[in-house]
């Protein structure tokens, strides 16, 4: 390109562009959210980020970078779909979106081998690139040490040493970019890519062997202390009693801890539900926002301590690097049903929540195995199902110790049905594999993180976000539900000569009684079935719609306490139990359905999704119902 022809070219508007690159695990994400300010997840097991995600960084110059982190990857011979997004962002391929003007490559310092060779496979692009040695602070602990400069020498590309979860950590990284994106605008054509044959690999390795050899002493063997514990933690029968006595500790915390904070706030609604009381004149007004606010937004926002409590146990487990150790002790288990060792941590992750669950099945390469895990990943008890598991058995199960006194009844029966949602995914996954999706299984091969103090700022902000996300959801999606509710259910008014409450002859109840007849063989009244049929838009609107239906029926206060007490007063017990069944298989929420829609390009397999699910559901439902009915 002559001189003349690149200065008549209009200068660029928009900011330079560039991309974090690196293997899983080695902080890319740490470092994104210390360059831009963001708050994206970060945890310790590899495969945490699956999109491609962009925020802004000002340089020391105050020049303004776009930054975008990406999922890891080993190669750009993508294989999954997580890599290939990596793969296309690098390569200029991404839909409507130019390749980046340079690249981070970043690489934890203390397990360099895997990572230069990735270093090395992306000079080929000839992008300019810059080397963050990330996990410094890690490197040093274990007497680790890298000759920079020779390592910068050898490579030919700028190599900063960084801390990303240390204040002031990227400092140096910053004041590379400044000198990179001087120059990055010179050769911003598109990248040439081929993937490297067997024998560019061999090439790969041996420089990177040669590089080790001059530039580290101690290429850096896992710490004694994480070797150690190993030992125990993966050990197959203490490491699978270890895993179960973890996740009994959570089921029972959740009930345990989070009573007190549930009691403070059910005092704080009653309170504004009595001041409402008193202030506003008898009327429509009055119990709009009593019996259709206050009672429904009320009886879910009541769940928030125990929503906390378990994340806290998730996020907790997530930042140790326990969470892949656990995937490899049940990997057996997985296989002996057919599922991919990876299909773990998207299943472990949708007991938070079925979307982020069916978008890390995203890092599973075989599409057969990635969809038998989307298919099951509702199934797993998200955490929108305690509200209703909770409100059951705070109705139906009393409060007294079992197993010699070591746990709550209570506790037990919420372990149970999480273990009934295990259970059937894993039956579901065997008879999907044995039928839709056979094929041979794939042997897992996942790098064990180091073990990490979980850094108490990132659980609390972990736990903020969810706090943040359980809350609006109250204030807007189920507010607005609820209030719709309230007017169902509130006309047409009552006739003159009624003899139930006037809900009965509202909109919500002509429509619960329609439905009455498809759900009396399940053993579900007609409030259940006016309940469940919002309760798809969100699992956790059911308990909202219930708390409304019974203030309106007139049956008390209607707050978390009282409301339990009015359906323990309305309800049988197997309809109790029916109810639950059911919530073990409760057809999905728009939500996931719409993320599975995504996943898999097309309506086919959420809809497959949604038909089995409900049919499961109804099944279980009828089963329990009519067994508990002849037995009690
Ligand atoms: N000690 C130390 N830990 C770090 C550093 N940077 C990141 N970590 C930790 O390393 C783990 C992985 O960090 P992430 O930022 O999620 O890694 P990632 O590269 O984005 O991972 P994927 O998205 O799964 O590819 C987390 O537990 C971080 O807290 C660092 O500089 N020092
Ligand atoms: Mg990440």
């Amino acid at each position: 390109m002559s001189v003349q022809a690149s200065a008549a070219q209009p200068p660029r508007i928009e900011p330079p562009r560039i991309a974090l690159v690196g293997n899983p695990n080695c902080g890319k994400t740490a470092l994104f959210n210390a360059l831009t300010g963001s708050r994206q997840k970060v945890a310790n097991y590899p495969g945490v980020t699956v999109e491609r995600k962009t925020g802004h960084a000002v340089s020391p110059l105050g020049r303004r970078v776009q930054v975008i982190d990406l999922p890891g990857t080993y190669s750009l011979r993508a294989r999954s779909p997580d890599e290939e997004v990596t793969r296309d962002v690098v390569l200029g391929r991404f839909a409507h979106e130019e390749g980046p003007d340079a690249l981070v490559c970043v690489a934890d310092a203390t397990n360099l081998r895997l990572n230069l060779r990735l270093v090395i496979e992306l000079k080929r692009l000839g992008r300019p690139i810059i080397l963050a040695l990330n996990m410094m602070d890690a490197a040093d602990k274990r007497g680790c040490r890298i000759d920079v400069a020779t390592l910068s020498a050898m490579l030919g590309v700028p190599v900063v040493p960084t801390v990303a979860i240390r204040s002031g950590g990227v400092a140096g990284l910053l004041n590379q970019i400044d000198r990179t994106v001087a120059s990055a605008f010179e050769c911003a054509e598109p990248c040439s890519w081929s993937e490297p044959s067997s024998r560019d690999l061999r090439a790969y390795h041996q420089e990177v062997e040669s590089i080790l050899a001059r530039c580290v002493t101690d290429a850096g063997l896992p710490p004694l202390a994480t070797q150690r514990v190993d030992t125990i933690l993966l050990h197959p029968v203490f490491g699978l009693l270890f895993l179960f006595a973890v996740l009994f500790l959570m089921f029972q915390a959740v009930f345990a801890w989070a009573a007190a904070p549930m009691e403070l706030i059910d005092g704080a609604i009653g309170g504004v539900k009595d001041w409402v009381d008193t202030t506003l004149p008898d009327g429509a007004l009055r119990s709009l926002l009593t019996d259709g606010i206050i009672a429904g937004v009320g009886s879910v926002v009541i769940f928030l301590p125990q929503i906390l409590v378990l994340f806290f146990f998730i996020l907790v487990l997530e930042a140790t690097g326990y969470l892949a150790r656990a995937a490899f002790l049940l990997d057996r288990l997985m296989g002996g049903v057919g599922l991919h060792g990876r299909a773990f941590i998207p299943l472990l992750s949708s007991f938070a929540c079925a979307v982020p669950g069916v978008m890390a099945a995203r890092t599973i390469e075989n599409r057969a195995d990635r969809l038998a895990t989307i298919m099951i990943a509702p199934l797993m008890t998200c955490s929108a199902r305690l509200p209703v598991y909770t409100l059951l058995i705070a109705a139906f199960v009393p409060d007294k110790p079992v197993l010699g006194g070591m746990v709550g009844l209570p506790g037990l029966v919420m372990f149970a049905l999480y273990a009934a949602g295990i259970l059937s995914a894993l039956s579901v996954a065997f008879v999907l594999k044995r039928t839709v999706f056979k094929g041979a299984r794939e042997p897992l091969l996942m790098e064990l993180p180091a073990y990490r103090l979980p850094n108490p700022r990132d659980i609390a902000l972990g736990l903020f976000e969810r706090a943040k996300v359980f809350l609006t959801r109250a204030g807007t999606t189920i507010f607005a539900l609820m209030i719709v509710m309230w007017f169902l259910a509130s006309f047409p008014g009552a006739p003159a000569d009624a003899t139930e409450p006037a809900i009965h002859y509202s909109a919500a109840g002509m429509i619960g009684h329609a439905l009455e007849p498809l759900l009396a063989p399940i053993g579900f009244p007609w409030q259940i079935a006016v309940a469940l049929v919002p309760g798809i838009a969100a699992r956790e609107v059911a308990v909202g719609v219930l708390g409304t239906i019974y203030a309106l029926s007139g049956s008390g206060e209607a707050l978390h306490a009282s409301l339990a007490g009015a359906l323990a007063e309305s309800w049988s017990l197997p309809t109790a139990l029916a109810l639950l069944a059911w919530y073990v298989f409760a057809p999905q929420c728009l939500a996931t359905l719409s993320v599975v829609r995504r996943e898999t390009n097309g309506w086919f397999w959420p809809a497959v999704m949604f038909a089995y699910m409900i049919a499961l559901a109804y099944g279980a439902a009828f089963v329990v119902f009519r067994v508990a009915s002849g037995l009690l």
